[in-house]
């Protein structure tokens, strides 16, 4: 008994003094902007952040929230809310409708401003809309924000949105900006693992190719299920080319309208959780022989046109991506992934139009 309550208090003692450690190696705060943060997504990834869901939870931040005069009260409202939320790590917060204020000293920036597409609309209907934020915005992260920040464009069309934040703003190393398709990515993973009636943590390694829009290729040919067994390929263990090339595809890519349908608003809770996971793995690495798929600006890997943002499988290492190199491409895959950078193109080429 008395060595039982020894073994109590010898525990109780290094827990104490674990936990106080912990406090102690706390990192100096990061500042974070999010842009567009009285809407959807910021009220689901606001608390995310400063939970430490996206840098750790040993990362204080301060998080600079930007959105436009008419939405300021409920930005007001958001704000209250983050402080009476009473989160350790959360060491400021900054309300604005001046994106320079927004913009000033900022480590990382996630980009969620932006007219949403309602039911029925395209994608293409929003692109004018929101070329002109982007380009705004990108002249002021240039000017503003600290040296090295690190961008994720989550407002659609994301991709778009990229190179326009990109092509405004020359001074910001390529690499430094990316899209969200992680949305995408762990979709795909969910799909897999309700077919093979897995633990989602026991599927890796798809790979979302192209846009986040109907055409990208969702790609389970690389995929890994970790079973009692070992590692097994995805493919052999579904074994059934038609679901593969089928409805696992299509369910994937109209996920996004699927959900707008369902709500009536686009998807936020899993938009913002999947932003948290980009920008984690981007900062904090991704786990050993695991890749995830970002949308980066392309160097002309895998024979998609250099000049682009599109969907790669990367991996991640001390805040660097880096695209996974040498995968096989069969032909079914190589007309998909090439599908999906034409309607890129013509994006592009629309986002110029509007801007003129
Ligand atoms: N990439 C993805 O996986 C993904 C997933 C879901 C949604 N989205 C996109 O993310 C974006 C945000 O979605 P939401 O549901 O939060 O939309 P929302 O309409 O609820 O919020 C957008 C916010 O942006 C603000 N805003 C508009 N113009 C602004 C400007 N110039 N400066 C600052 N703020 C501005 C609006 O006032 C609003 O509060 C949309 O474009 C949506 O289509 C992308
Ligand atoms: O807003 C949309 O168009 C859909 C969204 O990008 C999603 O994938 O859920």
């Amino acid at each position: 008994m008395a060595s039982l309550l020894l073994f109590q208090r010898l525990k109780k003692f290094w827990q104490c003094l674990f936990s106080s450690t912990s406090i102690s190696v706390l990192k100096p705060p990061i500042k974070i902007l999010v842009t567009g943060a009285a809407g959807q997504i910021g009220y689901a990834i606001l608390p995310m952040i400063a939970r430490g869901q996206m840098f750790g939870p040993d990362q204080p931040v301060i998080i600079h929230m930007l959105d436009i005069s008419p939405a300021s009260e409920a930005l007001e409202g958001v704000k209250m809310e983050l402080i009476d939320s009473a989160l350790p790590l959360l060491r400021g917060v900054v309300a604005t409708t001046d994106v320079v204020e927004a913009c000033k000293g900022v480590n990382f920036a996630v980009m969620l401003a932006g007219f949403p597409r309602k039911e029925g609309m395209e994608r293409k209907d929003v692109m004018s809309k929101n070329v002109a934020i982007y380009k705004a915005q990108a002249s002021a992260l240039e000017q503003h924000a600290a040296p090295n920040c690190k961008i994720l464009v989550v407002a659609n069309p994301a991709n778009t949105n990229a190179l326009i934040l990109k092509e405004f703003a020359p001074s910001i190393p390529a690499k430094n900006i990316t899209c969200l398709t992680r949305l995408d990515h762990n979709r795909a993973l969910a799909q897999l693992s309700e077919r093979l009636h897995v633990h989602i943590g026991d599927v890796k390694n798809v790979i979302i190719w192209g846009n986040h829009s109907s055409t990208q290729y969702p790609d389970a040919n690389h995929a890994i299920v970790t079973t009692k067994d070992g590692e097994k390929s995805a493919k052999e263990l579904v074994a059934n080319d038609a679901w593969l090339k089928g409805e696992f595809i299509s369910t994937v890519q109209q996920r996004g309208a699927a959900i707008i349908k369902a709500r009536k608003l686009s998807s936020s809770l899993s938009a913002a959780s999947a932003a948290c996971d980009h920008m984690r793995d981007w900062i904090l690495g991704t786990p050993e022989g695991t890749w995830v798929s970002m949308g980066v600006y392309s160097d002309g890997a895998y024979g998609i046109p250099a000049g682009l943002f599109y969907s790669f499988p990367v991996t991640c290492d001390k805040g660097e991506w880096r695209t996974v190199q040498g995968l096989t491409v069969d032909e079914f895959s190589r007309a998909k992934m090439e599908a999906t950078a034409q309607e890129l193109v013509e994006e592009k080429n629309l986002a110029y139009s509007c801007l003129n």
